[in-house]
Parts: structure tokens; sequence; C-alpha cells
């Protein structure tokens, strides 16, 4: 008996969009599953019936050995399904232990929760997993691996015997990945099986007992984890051989385009989020800012690019003080901005793909005439560049709602490097994106800094940072703990800075 098997699932979204072909995969019990594929494969939509979130066209689900009908996450649940997002559905003004039981609360009486019996029955599982959370501090103030664990206890203490884990480790360092793996490992020792999507192959490889990989909606095939070799994987996701050939040459930069000094910034409630911040980026160079998510990198760049006010302290855009400037006023000064949020902020999620890459170009008269959008010349140009970024989808007119994550953010990652700029804030930018297309956008970054243009990179990929920053900053705790020139280091290096393990108090001004 399996623990979960789709037969013959056939998904045909409203529009016409075929997103899985006749899948049939069978996930054994108390096994990591890994599920693979390039951006828009059908990977999301396949787990997202698994979870009642959709309903296939046509095909059978069974959960452990019966045929289930699934309309809603409520029936996955009641099956003993579990599914953690990437974007975690967490309350962040409740505490670890409130979220695990909200909705479920124990009760003495009909309106006390009875938090002592919560504690003991979540302490139970904690001990018995062999993994700790703080249970009585906020949400809000856990570092994204203890979010994610928060997470995954709420799913077993709802039963799950099958967890679903959409790319679980985008967004974590290495250390909390390999926290979150022994994990994922327990799990298993204990009869859970585990689903996850991933990008990020070399982790397949270490974790995953078998591997399905998906193409253009269908099944490729499902392997033993020792039947394939990493490239053997990519091959079969693409339909053809791929080799790495990203090349940083060295060069020497320009002039400085961007400085900050002292900027300190204080969260509502008093906290202070950052803590005398000097930098400078000059021209032709990629500066990587490393930091475990949630040490203040977020809001730097949304001071940086206007977006978040009161900060104090000075920030120069080729020279021009910009600290509290409006986006519009930083935009017009060649900053292009890649947000780390593709849906919230990055794109207008209703409107088309061409609509979306040609609207941070309004001043242009190549597209807009008067009031007049020039719509033959947008769809022209927005056809040139789903061709350059591989974007897939029917057409420039869909709407990038229907895209598949990753090609959302691909849109937004083209959108922005093909505009006019001099500053390219780029967070995340490969958040979410397959092999062959993030090697696509790391080379798209050397090229721009090799053209001239000053890139500020924010990556929680180590491997990223350390592949094409000419310079590393560390961020901890809202400070910046240490600064490299990226020669030699290795992720252990900066992993020590990032944890808070070493601080370096050399002064950083100057050290541009
Ligand atoms: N709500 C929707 N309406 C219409 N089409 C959709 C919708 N959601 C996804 N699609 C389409 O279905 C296909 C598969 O998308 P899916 O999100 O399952 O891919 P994926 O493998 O998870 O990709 P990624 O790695 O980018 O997250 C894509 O062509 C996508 O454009």
């Amino acid at each position: 008996m399996y623990a979960l098997e789709a037969i013959n699932i056939t998904k045909v979204y409203p529009n016409g969009i075929v997103a899985n072909k006749n899948v049939s995969i069978s996930v054994e019990i108390g096994k990591i599953h890994a599920i693979v594929g390039e951006n828009g494969a059908g990977k999301t939509t396949l787990m997202r019936i698994f979870f009642g979130m959709e309903k296939p066209t046509s095909g059978e689900i069974k959960v452990f050995g019966k045929k289930v009908n699934l309309n809603s996450p409520k029936d996955a649940i009641a099956l003993n399904i579990g599914m953690v997002h990437q974007h975690f559905m967490l309350v962040p003004s409740f505490t670890v232990i409130e979220n695990i039981i909200l909705g479920i609360e124990p009760r003495k009486g009909l309106f006390t929760v009875d938090f002592e019996k919560a504690r003991r029955i979540v302490t139970k599982y904690m001990e018995k997993l062999n993994f700790q959370l703080p249970l009585e501090e906020k949400v809000m103030d856990l570092p994204v691996g203890v979010k994610q664990r928060v997470e995954i206890l709420k799913a077993l203490i709802r039963n799950a015997k099958i967890l679903i884990l959409d790319e679980p480790s985008s967004v974590l360092t290495s250390q909390e990945t390999k926290e979150l793996f022994d994990v994922l490992k327990n799990l298993a020792r204990f009869g859970i099986t585990v689903i996850f999507i991933t990008h990020k192959l070399n982790e397949v490889k270490q974790i995953a007992d078998k591997i399905t990989i998906m193409r253009d909606g269908r099944v490729v095939g499902t392997y033993d984890n020792n039947e394939l070799s990493e490239s053997d994987i990519v091959k079969l996701m693409i339909g053809k051989k791929f080799e790495h050939s990203i090349k940083k040459v060295k060069r020497c930069p320009g002039k400085i385009l961007l400085e900050v000094r002292n900027l300190n910034y204080f969260r509502e409630d008093g906290v202070q989020i950052l803590k005398n911040i000097s930098f400078s980026l000059r021209a032709g160079e990629i500066l990587g800012i490393a930091g475990l998510e949630g040490n203040g990198q977020k809001e730097l760049v949304e001071i940086l690019t206007g977006l978040r006010e009161n900060a104090t302290g000075e920030i120069y855009v080729d020279g021009i003080n910009t600290l509290n400037a409006y986006p519009w006023q930083i935009r017009k000064m060649k900053v292009a901005y890649i947000p780390e949020d593709r849906i919230e902020i990055g794109c207008a999620p209703d409107l088309s793909i061409a609509e979306n890459l040609v609207s941070n170009r309004c001043g242009s008269n190549l597209f807009f005439r008067t009031f007049l959008y020039r719509k033959k010349q947008a769809y022209q140009f927005s056809q040139k560049i789903m061709r350059e970024f591989s974007i897939k989808a029917e057409s420039p007119r869909t709407a990038m709602k229907m895209l598949s994550g990753g090609n959302i953010q691909k849109v937004i990652l083209a959108r922005e490097m093909t505009v006019d700029a001099r500053i390219i804030i780029a967070s995340q930018p490969t958040h979410g994106i397959d092999v062959a297309s993030s090697e696509l956008i790391r080379k798209k970054l050397l090229q721009m800094r090799n053209d001239g243009k000053a890139v500020l990179l924010i990556s929680t990929d180590l491997q990223e940072i350390l592949q094409i920053s000419d310079r590393i900053l560390v961020f901890y705790r809202g400070e910046i703990t240490a600064h490299f020139q990226n020669e030699n280091l290795t992720e252990a290096e900066i992993g020590y800075y990032m944890l808070g393990i070493r601080r370096e108090k050399t002064p950083l001004e100057g050290s541009s």
C-alpha cells in the first residue's frame, strides 16, 4: 500500500492551460519523496490537488489505498495530509503555542483555553521528534527556520501522516536547511511520509529517497535517489544536457553610485532594526548582503527604495540625498528594484505580462503616447523579453496570476533588468527559479556589473552570493558584522558571522 497515489491525473485550468497531463505517482509510506522540474512543469498544481486546493479535471487520488475526493484542505487534513506552504500561514502577533493550537484549542469549561494541556501535548511531540520550539515567544520575533518548524508541528498535531512541503529550503540558510533535514529524516523514521518540491538539486541528492521528475505537465519518471546524479536530474528535467558556465572576471569598480551613512531605523514598538549601517556601492561591482532572514536586510532595502519611512542617516544616490524620497523619485534616478515579495509589491497580478513588463517605463514614448498605452509595441517587446528570459506562458496577454511562481518571478526580473538603470537592488533574485534559469539570471547580473552598473544583491543563498559578488557584507541583528572581499571565502566562514558567533569590529567606512 502507498501513502498517496495520483492515478492519471489531468488538470486543465479554466483558461485552457493543461498543467498536469496523465500524471501518475505512487508515494511510499515513510519515505522522503522529492518532486522536481522546471518552472511551470506542474509541480505546485499537483501538490494543490493533493491538498484539496484544486480539483483535478480527471483521474484519481488514493490516500493509504482508498480512493478519495478532496474538495478542500479540510478534507485533506481529515485524511491526515498536512501542507507547509512557502508563505507561512501563521499569525505573527500570536505566540508559538497559540499558533499551533489555533482552531483546535483544548478547553477547560466552555470558554477557557487549557494552555497547560496544550503545552503538555506539544512538548510530548517535540520530545518524540527531537526538536525544540520557544512556545511562549511571538512568531514575529522568530527566525524563518523556527517559523517553519512551527508550521510542521502545527500539521503534525493535526495528525498529519503525509506532509507536503513547497520549496521548504528556499528561504533557509545552509545551517537551517541542515536542521530542517534532520527534522524530516526523523519524521520519516516515525513513518511519516514527506513530499517536497524543490529547485535545489544538491539537496534532493542529500535527503530524498525517491525523486519524481516532471516536464511540461507530465511525469518523466520516478527514480531511486542512487539511480541518478545531479546532472542526470537536470538532463531529465530540461530534456538536454546542461553545463554550468558562469565565469566571473576580475574588474576594477568605478565611482561610488550608492552611499549609505549611519543609517538607523526603529520599529514602531521601539525595537531598533538597523544600527549605524554604512557602506558604499560602486559602478561595476556586485555587493552581496548575506544574513539570515529577519536581520534587517528587508528593512534596509525598503528604506533604500523609498518604501519605508522614518529612518535616520544619509543615503546618497549618485551624490544626491534620497533618504525619505518617494519610490518614483528614486526610480527616476535610475534605480531598479527586484523585490523579494513578488505578489504583494512585485507585480500587478490581475494585469497581463505585457502590462507588467512596461509598467516601469511610463515615461517612454515607445509604450505610452500622451495618455495612450501602445498595446502593439508592448506586445512585441514582451514577446522578445519572454524569449530572452525563457518565460513560460501562452502569450504576453496572459494575466500574471495565471503563471507559475517561478515564471512570475522571471517577469519581474526581466522588467527590472531590462530597464535603463544604473543601480539594481536585487532581493532574493533567484528564489523559486529553476536551475537553468537561475544560471541565466546570475549571468545577466554579472553582465550588468561588467557593463558598469552597480548591483546590490541581497540573498539568503550563500552559494549565489559567493558565486557572483565582488564584496560581501554580513548582517546580524541589524548590524554589519563583517565585510569581506570575495576571495577564497567559504560558506562556513560567512556562516559564523551570520549566526553572530563571530563579530568583526573593523571600521567599514572607506572599505569600499
Ligand atoms: N490559477 C491558474 N490558472 C491558470 N493557469 C495556471 C494557474 N496556476 C498555474 N497555471 C499554469 O499551470 C502550469 C503549471 O504551473 P505550476 O504552478 O503547477 O508549475 P510549477 O512546476 O509549480 O512551477 P514553479 O517552479 O515556477 O513554481 C503553468 O503553465 C502555469 O502558468
